[in-house]
């Protein structure tokens, strides 16, 4: 009986296996499906029941996150005073906020999600070219990072760029029907980075220019989400629960609803907001922050009736496998303890890389 049962879960890990395999080798990603005219959600993406828990349970309408309008941040002493706390309080409680006002014209914002709407809705062929699970390169295609060690998968496919890393990118290296899109955005998000630090800093009681000369968010990782239209979306998950890995990240988000938080235990939807963009603190700023700001859990649900998309600015810092890690010291005074050990940018990611994902707690490994 016993042998019976453990060769009955070989064989459907067998299955499941081939099945990922023949899903991934389509190099046509989820989108791909779609087209097929799938009318069902194949297993490999169907989650358990209690992972799901679509928002029936929580009250949703009770909460929002905190909206920050950044206008006139650089004028008024008082005014920037207000802002700066307002970031903070929401870094604190929610890990995330939105912000307006910021800087970054409608027309780039909107350019570039139609960019990535344009590469996804275009000739499978041309988008097979680029699809690829190798980490080192810097312009790719694929679905699903974690699509082998994942309990699920997701339904999502992403177009990754390095923009920032020691060598900038070059142009000619992005796919021609967002190539203007992608350079613009970029350059107006790295100024609206360079904001967002100083009003950090300053927040944690720093010099405005403290977290910019730690250089701990300047390499600039695009992640442009494609979420498909799903058959049955209370199947499944666009992206599981997880914290985000990077230092600091700037979303932008279409105009469709599906981004949750966690907040005091209940899915919380984060509204897009036209013109806005959603920031979140990643783990390394919680960790050199000594625990101040956090890095809270979020997800992505789909839906039945329009594609989303949405591009996350991964911020972190450059891959240098000596650079120390820690909490600030000047954080570490007047009886405040550290709560994380000091590190190599190496154990640090490391240990992301050997922990999977499905939101596993990472951070807990480097407390004191
Ligand atoms: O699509 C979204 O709104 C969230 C995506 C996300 O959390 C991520 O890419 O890390
Ligand atoms: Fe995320």
């Amino acid at each position: 009986m016993e042998e019976g049962l453990s060769s009955l879960i070989l064989e459907s890990e067998f299955n499941r296996a081939k099945e990922l395999k023949a899903f991934d080798n389509t190099k046509t990603g989820v989108k791909g499906l779609v087209d097929a005219g799938i009318l069902k959600v194949p297993k490999i993406f169907i989650r358990p029941i209690n992972e799901l828990g679509h928002n029936s349970e929580s009250n949703l309408n009770d909460f929002q996150i905190p909206i920050i309008n950044l206008h006139g941040y650089r004028d008024d002493k008082q005014r920037r005073q207000d802002i700066v706390d307002e970031i903070l309080k929401a870094s604190q409680n929610w890990g995330f906020f939105q912000v307006v006002n910021h800087g970054v014209p409608s027309s780039v914002m909107e350019g570039m999600i139609k960019g990535v709407h344009r590469f996804n809705e275009q000739d499978v062929d041309v988008k097979k070219e680029l699809y690829s699970r190798d980490t080192a390169i810097r312009v790719r295609y694929y679905s699903n990072f974690d699509l082998y060690t994942s309990k699920a998968a997701s339904w999502r496919d992403t177009l990754t760029f390095k923009m920032l890393t020691p060598d900038p990118l070059n142009p000619q290296e992005l796919p021609i029907v967002c190539r203007e899109t992608t350079i613009e955005f970029t350059k107006h998000i790295t100024n609206l980075r360079d904001i967002l630090l100083e009003l950090m800093s300053e927040g944690l009681g720093l010099k405005g220019n403290f977290l910019k000369q730690m250089e701990c968010a300047e390499s600039c990782t695009l992640l442009c989400n494609y979420y498909p239209i799903c058959p049955e979306p209370e199947l499944t998950v666009g992206a599981a629960p997880h914290t985000d890995p990077s230092f600091l990240t700037i979303l932008l988000q279409e105009n469709i609803a599906g981004l949750q938080v966690l907040h005091q235990e209940s899915w919380v939807d984060i509204n897009p907001i036209p013109g806005a963009f959603v920031i979140n603190i990643g783990d390394l700023l919680q960790i050199i922050s000594n625990d101040k700001l956090k890095s809270v859990k979020h997800r992505a649900l789909v839906n039945h009736t329009a594609p989303r998309v949405s591009i996350a600015c991964f911020l972190s810092t450059l891959y240098d496998v000596a650079k120390p890690i820690g909490p600030i010291k000047e954080l570490i005074t007047n009886g405040h303890h550290p709560v994380y050990r000091d590190m190599l940018l190496k154990d640090y990611f490391d240990h992301f890389a050997s922990q999977g994902t499905d939101g596993k707690p990472g951070l807990d490994y480097f407390k004191l």
